[in-house]
């Protein structure tokens, strides 16, 4: 995943919530960037007082420093990717989508965060017709998990067909590219990626780990460090499934809750 593509300097930004216990959100998004050889930048749309047993309050950024925000990186530091997590009322995903249709947007991960592993709603009921209206087109690479996938098409998944037909779904909502995340399901971690004549499979085995806080977030952000780095889409899910599987394997004990996965920053791969 190092290797003669890899610029340490390479812009990526991400444009999400803030989790205090530094497992998911914006947290694992910079560490992601981090441990994957880029330069993390970041708009925060909501803080989160969140740990490992759960999300106990959310106070959402106002929508003219989440737009100032973004305008400010992209006249000085153009992301070479980017992606989007949480992002929970009608109105902050319409000022996300206006503010970027004025730049050119590369690469741009959507992670539709729904609900977060505790089960507390991080997106507003209200908002999800904005997300599929707005900011799901200008998509290159949408990553549902199972529910959310469901919630947005309204299909039902307990297994790969019904995986697929999801993705078809999803694709007609515009983006390039659908990566459904099979890792809810019964049996092997399997995430399907359909778009623009593929349809692929990238599995790896079920871990039994409690400790996952993240996952989604971390899995998402890795995608954005490796099309930044050039890497294709089939290349940059492929490498970013086998980091968030390394990710989970050596997860940890921290808190009394869902523990984080662990991000690799080693310090002697090279590179420039
Ligand atoms: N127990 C597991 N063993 C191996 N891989 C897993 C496991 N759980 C999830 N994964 C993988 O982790 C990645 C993230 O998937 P997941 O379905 O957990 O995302 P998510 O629900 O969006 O996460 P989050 O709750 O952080 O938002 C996928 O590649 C999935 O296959
Ligand atoms: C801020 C934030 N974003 C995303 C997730 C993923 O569930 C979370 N738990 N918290």
């Amino acid at each position: 995943m190092i290797n003669n593509k890899t610029n340490y300097r390479v812009p990526v930004l991400t444009i999400a919530g803030s989790d205090s216990s530094g497992g998911a959100g914006i947290q694992a998004d910079l560490k992601t960037f981090s441990a994957l050889k880029t330069f993390g930048m970041s708009v925060i749309t909501a803080i989160t007082a969140q740990n490992t047993r759960g999300v106990f309050a959310v106070e959402e950024i106002s929508k003219e420093i989440i737009k100032k925000q973004i305008e400010v990186i992209f006249e000085d530091i153009h992301p070479k990717a980017l992606k989007i997590g949480m992002v929970s009322s009608p109105d902050i995903i319409k000022q996300i989508a206006d503010t970027l249709s004025k730049y050119e947007v590369n690469n741009l991960v959507i992670d539709p965060v729904m609900i977060s592993k505790s089960g507390y709603s991080l997106l507003r009921t209200e908002a999800k017709e904005n997300l599929i209206k707005y900011l799901i087109p200008m998509a290159y690479i949408i990553t549902p998990n199972t529910m959310e996938a469901e919630e947005i098409t309204g299909i039902h998944i307990e297994n790969l067909e019904d995986m697929k037909e999801a993705a078809k779904k999803l694709l007609e909502l515009g983006p390039k590219y659908v990566l459904v995340k099979g890792g809810h399901l019964d049996g092997d971690a399997v995430d399907l990626l359909m778009g623009d004549g593929v349809c692929e499979l990238f599995e790896s085995k079920r871990l039994d780990r409690k400790n996952t806080h993240g996952t989604g977030c971390t899995l998402s952000s890795a995608i954005v460090t490796q099309l930044a780095h050039g890497y294709d889409v089939k290349e940059a899910v492929g490498n970013s499934k086998n980091y968030i599987t390394k990710a989970i394997e050596n997860s940890f004990d921290i808190g009394h809750g869902i523990g984080p996965v662990h991000h690799f920053y080693e310090f002697d791969k090279g590179g420039n």
